[in-house]
């Protein structure tokens, strides 16, 4: 079946520490946040996870694969190495968007974001070994068409981003609301979503809207594994089929012959 395991990250009461006992300077804030979620895309991606930087102070992650002991270990670096220490919550469900809310709630449950006595909790549920051994994790992987031709050689950089933010809100809501699938801007022109099942006719109908309400065309290449790295890779195929057939939509391989490939 298929089901997300999905960890919220919270920097513990980070808003105070930015401005205490004055305001940091930007720059040094930024570096700290970059280097946390390079660590965090180090440690949950050596294990097959996958994590999106989202606002920075709040990450979400999907951690199919990753334990309970993986989540303290990673809680235990960052204390040992970091300013800031991290609380994480986790939840598990077919929809990504009830598994993201059921790890919020551990975490709004303890206590608030900027509590300096609420540090390191660490609440939720995870899969256990035979629903992981039992749980497909579906990733989809959107490309926009030729951005290259069309924003990046054609537009300063700023409008450029501007139709990629844009394309990227429209799905992005989208897929939240139609599907409770979440999505994540990864770079360049990229968006990757964790989603629940969902056919070729529903992937379609997204990369219409996207087009219709904000003119950016879209293609999508979809992967279903036990973990989001096996997944994902079978998403990044299947985009290049999309690419070689100039077709909009390409559902990759059944699980069972993904998660047996070594690529
Ligand atoms: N995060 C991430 N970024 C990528 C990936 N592939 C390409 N990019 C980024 O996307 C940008 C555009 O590359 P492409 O999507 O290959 O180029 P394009 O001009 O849109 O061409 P087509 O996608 O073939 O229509 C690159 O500069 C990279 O920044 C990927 O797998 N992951």
């Amino acid at each position: 079946m298929t089901n997300s395991q999905l960890t919220l990250v919270q920097i513990d009461n980070y808003g105070p520490w930015t401005v205490t006992p004055n305001p940091r300077r930007e720059m040094d804030l930024q570096t700290l946040q970059s280097r946390l979620f390079a660590d965090l895309a180090q440690f949950v991606g050596s294990r097959d996870g996958y994590v999106f930087f989202t606002r920075f102070d709040n990450m979400v992650a999907i951690t199919n694969g990753l334990d309970r002991a993986d989540h303290a270990l990673l809680q235990e670096t960052i204390g040992n190495r970091y300013p800031v220490t991290i609380s994480l919550g986790t939840g598990v469900d077919e929809v990504p968007v009830a598994a993201l809310e059921a790890a919020t709630a551990g975490l709004q449950q303890a206590g608030s974001a900027q509590d300096c006595d609420r540090r390191e909790v660490l609440a939720g549920k995870f899969l256990s070994e035979a629903e992981q051994a039992d749980s497909n994790v579906r990733i989809a992987h959107f490309d926009v068409n030729d951005a290259t031709g069309k924003y990046t050689d054609q537009l300063n950089e700023f409008d450029s981003f501007i139709q990629i933010e844009q394309g990227y809100a429209t799905l992005m809501r989208y897929l939240r609301e139609e599907h409770g699938a979440l999505s994540f801007f990864v770079g360049g022109d990229n968006i990757i979503s964790v989603c629940p099942t969902m056919d070729e006719a529903d992937y379609r109908n997204a990369i219409d809207h996207v087009e219709t309400a904000a003119g950016v065309e879209l293609k999508v290449g979809v992967g279903t594994a036990s973990t989001p790295h096996v997944a994902g890779m079978d998403a990044k195929h299947a985009l290049e089929e999309c690419r070689h057939e100039g077709t909009a939509v390409e559902l990759g391989r059944p699980p069972e012959e993904v998660d047996v490939a070594t690529d």
